[in-house]
Formats: C-alpha cells, structure tokens, sequence
C-alpha cells in the first residue's frame, strides 16, 4: 500500500533522515520506534507532504506521490494525527469532525451558497457519518462540548475521529498513546484493531510504549539519528542486540537521560533497556511472557 524508497530529508548540515525504506501492506499495523530525534515525525512529515524529501520516493496504492502537497496526499487517502494535537479548540466536538469531512464534499461552493439538493444530501450524510465516528470512539455524549474542555486522552481520539472522518485507507498515528497508564494503553490497543478492522485501513504508528507497539504492531522499523538501525516482527526486534543496546538510557517517553547513556553496556544498563522494550535480553522464553506475542 504504502512504500518509502531510500527517503531522506535533510536541514541544512543535519540528516535528520537517512535512506528510510519501509512497506506498509494491506491491513498491516506498522511502527515507527526509536529514541527522541530519531527522524520518526520527520518520516511522517516527508510522507505526508509537510517536508519535501531531499531525495528519494514516496508511493502510495501504486502512485508516486512524493513531493505532493498535504492537503492532495490526505485526498489521496492517508490522513494523519499530530504528536502536539491539533484541533480547533474553540469549535465543538461535532464541529471538529464536520470540518475534516467538508474538504471531502464535491459540490460546487455555488451549490452549497444556494443550498441545492445535492448538497443538502452530503450535509445530512456528512452529519450522520461524522456522529458514527464519534458513538465509535465513545465521543457521542461529549458531541456539544468545546473540544478543549475534553481529558487529553479523549482529545487524542478525537483527533483520530477527525482523521478517520476524510476516509482514509492509510492512518499515520504520531504517538497515540502519548500520556496513557497502562491500563488506558491496553484499551486503546484495543481500539486500534477495532477501527483498523472495520475502516479496512492500514496503520503506521509512532509510538513510545513498548507494551502498545509488541502488542499491536505486525512489524516495526527501528530508527535511530535518522538511520534504520533494525526491522522486523515485535519478536526479532526485541531480541536484536542493536536495538536493546540503541535503547539504553532511554526513558520511557524516549528522552535519552545522559546519566544511564553514559554508563555504556554494564549490566544494570542493558537490563534497564531490556525492560523498556518489554524483554529481558538474550533469553529466548522471556518474548512471549513479556507480552512479545501478538
Ligand atoms: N523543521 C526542522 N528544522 C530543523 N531541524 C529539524 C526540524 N524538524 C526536525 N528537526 C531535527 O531532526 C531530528 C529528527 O527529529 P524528529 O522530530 O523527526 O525526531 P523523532 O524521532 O520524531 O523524535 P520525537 O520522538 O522526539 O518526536 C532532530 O534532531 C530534530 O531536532
């Protein structure tokens, strides 16, 4: 479905991102991982139109579609959220989701000024869709409410709502669960399959929770100062060496804490990675107890 061949993007002296080859296929729920400034946003901002790649390719269903801009990539059928969300807080709930569907609305601006019949038609199904969104992300009841005065981890649905609402066959997500306990993550892990089942989407996730991406992902890509360091099923890349060792002193919001990375590949160190990513290292048996299977 979606392909990036050696994607690269570069400011100034800084390659940000370096040779990104990744494949989404049909269905697949993919993730992005590495540690903060890793290029994981810059990838999805170069396959979403909001930085033209340095060089490389984007192509999605078959087209190329590098270089495109935003608002053609999202008609094209990839839609996205933002790791700093982004919804028109002074606008309701209801309104928030109306907004996204409207640039999907064919009729002439002629026809919606005079309300002709066809546009009267797209406004009763774009209102009537945009209400099944929000009863399928639990966001009904709170339809009226200013979209600002929702809980953060409602406002992150909401931003999927919104995305989900321009039909999309590919959803990027930048950091869903950002925020979540674990018990709100294993729900929302949950609703991830849900949605990706009945939209028939494919998914591409960014994500910090390791227990969220093992738990979800069919395969994930490893990036770390802009380079793929490693890919694979949840499985292989937890036991790949390289990555448990890219993840020593990794917080978990992926902020690298210059304290635990200076101490290098000592013990506590390379268990401390190991339990970030779900894994005690090197141990064949501990994967699947970890929550390694899917
Ligand atoms: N517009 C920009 N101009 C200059 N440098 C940028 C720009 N956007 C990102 N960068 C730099 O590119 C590198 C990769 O950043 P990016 O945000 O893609 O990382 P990330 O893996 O998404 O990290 P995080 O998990 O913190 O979001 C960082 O060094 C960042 O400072």
């Amino acid at each position: 479905m979606l392909s990036t061949d050696n994607l690269s993007i570069f400011f100034g002296g800084l390659k940000a991102l370096k040779d990104l080859t990744i494949e989404v296929g049909d269905g697949e729920v993919i993730g992005l991982i590495g540690p903060n400034g890793a290029g994981k946003t810059t990838a999805f901002n170069g396959i979403t139109g909001v930085y033209k790649p340095t060089s490389g390719k984007v192509t999605f269903l078959g087209q190329d579609i590098t270089g495109l801009k935003p608002h053609e990539i999202t008609r094209k059928g990839i839609a996205r959220t933002f790791q700093n969300i982004r919804l028109f807080k002074e606008l309701s709930v209801l309104e928030n989701v109306l907004i996204s569907q409207h640039m999907l609305v064919k009729s002439s601006l002629f026809g919606q000024t005079v309300g002709l019949p066809r546009y009267r038609g797209e406004d009763k199904a774009q209102y009537d869709n945009a209400h099944a969104l929000l009863e399928e992300l639990g966001l009904l009841q709170f339809r009226d409410d200013k979209s600002s005065s929702l809980p953060y981890g409602l406002q992150r649905k909401l931003e999927i709502a919104r995305a989900l609402a321009t039909k999309p066959r590919l959803l990027l997500l930048d950091e869903p669960a950002a925020g979540m306990n674990p018990a709100e993550t294993m729900a929302f892990i949950g609703l991830i399959k849900q949605l990706q089942q009945a939209h028939d989407i494919s998914v591409l996730m960014i994500e910090h929770h390791m227990q969220l991406v093992m738990g979800i992902c069919d395969k994930l890509w490893v990036l770390v100062y802009g380079e793929e360091i490693a890919q694979g099923t949840p499985k292989e890349v937890q036991n790949n060496p390289a990555v448990v060792e890219a993840y020593l002193g990794v917080d978990d919001d992926g902020d690298i804490d210059p304290e635990l990375a200076r101490v290098g590949a000592d013990e506590p160190a390379v268990a401390e990675a190991a339990e970030h990513l779900g894994v005690l290292p090197h141990t064949d048996a501990s994967a699947s107890e970890i929550g390694g299977d899917k």
